[in-house]
């Protein structure tokens, strides 16, 4: 599927940035053009696979929006002509889809993206995705209120809303620093290999996944969450069976995006490596189990030929909105906005939460 990327925000422009550079790696070319934009002069500077696109410089002369995301959302809107002017030549007529990344809990990407979204539906044919991370357990208050009230926005406008929990792959003892970088490599990897798994490629079997199964699978809107995970294939088939089953099994239960989110409302199993290495039987029973295991009435499944000593599954799965993933971190924001609203009361000139979460979906 051929993307045009735009990361709003500090968090959305070092992803767009990492999926850029792992798609040219690869030598996948899904990525059709690549834009960050930011109200912080700084964080632009540091990309170098991206186009970039300052805004707000009239109110925050580049330094940011310090976690507002009302401002954010506010300078987005004042400056939505000249965003949409440095997208022209980057949503070319080959993208079948754009892909907006924000950190969910900050400012400029916070309050940015919904209406950027908003605006890109107007213009644009094709699906416009949010990819949204949401903070970690242990970010401020701030954060899981700006969050909260940024996924009720971006849901609504978003055809399909795909998350990232900073909590999912965090490894013990890291630095933030190193831990955002091994966050976006695994962002990086699985989104990356989505993408350019609906490409065409010339010369093998119909079982092959193509764009139009990873548009249909989020059709539906909502959010999803993608599975990701990997082992060697080997030379034998019956273990190769085994293998398949195994990585769709680890992709579902412990390499989501979304820990926990395991229930939905349809799916599509990618299973990628050499085709020799793909058994059949090994991708039907695994999809079947998928369908038992999320209770989707429909689990669409395909092939993604790729030169590698690895068999990997990645499972997307559309509907999440009814898992107890998504209702733990509600109760987090609402918690959040409930301490904001609080703060506010004591102090009358921090005019921030104006909206609530009651009723969100
Ligand atoms: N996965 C990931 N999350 C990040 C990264 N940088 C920041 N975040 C998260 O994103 C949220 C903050 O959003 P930022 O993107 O830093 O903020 P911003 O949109 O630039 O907004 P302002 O700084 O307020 O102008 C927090 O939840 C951070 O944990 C990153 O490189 N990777």
């Amino acid at each position: 599927m051929k993307v045009a990327l735009i990361g709003v925000g500090q968090a959305g422009g070092k992803v767009v940035e990492r999926l850029t550079e792992f798609d040219a790696e690869m030598g996948f070319n899904a990525v059709q053009g690549t834009l960050a934009i930011n109200s912080a002069t700084a964080d632009l500077q540091s990309l170098e696979w991206a186009e970039t696109q300052l805004i707000g410089a009239d109110r925050v002369n580049g330094h940011g929006v310090g976690g507002d995301n009302e401002l954010g959302a506010e300078i987005m809107q004042s400056d939505i002509q000249e965003v949409l002017g440095a997208l022209d030549g980057h949503v070319t007529s080959r993208a079948e889809a754009i892909v907006v990344v924000a950190g969910l809990g900050g400012g400029t990407g916070s309050g940015g993206s919904p209406v950027l979204v908003h605006n890109l539906k107007q213009v644009y044919d094709v699906p416009v995705y949010a990819l949204g991370i949401l903070p970690g357990r242990n970010e401020g208050s701030l954060y899981q209120a700006n969050a909260g009230r940024s996924l009720k926005t971006i849901v609504r406008e978003a055809d399909s809303t795909i998350l990232v929990d900073n909590d999912a792959w965090h490894e013990q003892g890291e630095s933030v620093e190193a831990g955002f970088a091994s966050i976006n490599q695994q962002i990086a990897q699985r989104f990356g290999l989505l993408f350019a798994s609906g490409e065409a490629v010339e010369g093998v079997g119909e079982s092959v996944v193509d764009s139009s199964e990873v548009i249909n699978t989020l059709r539906n809107g909502g959010i999803a969450a993608l599975g990701y995970a990997k082992a060697a294939a080997s030379e034998d088939s019956t273990q190769n069976i085994r293998s398949v089953m195994s990585v769709t099994r680890q992709a579902l239960l412990t390499g989501t995006s979304l820990p926990e989110a395991r229930v939905g409302e349809g799916a599509l199993l990618v299973i990628a490596g050499r085709p020799a290495s793909i058994p059949r039987k090994g991708v039907e029973k695994s999809r079947r189990w998928l369908e038992d295991e999320t209770q989707s009435m429909q689990v669409r499944g395909g092939d993604f030929p790729l030169e590698s000593d690895q068999i990997a599954a990645l499972v997307l799965l559309g509907g999440v909105e009814r898992s107890d993933r998504i209702e733990s971190f509600l109760e987090r924001a609402r918690a959040a906005q409930k301490a904001e609203d609080e703060s506010e009361k004591a102090d009358p000139a921090d005019h921030f939460a104006d909206d609530r979460l009651d009723n969100l979906f």
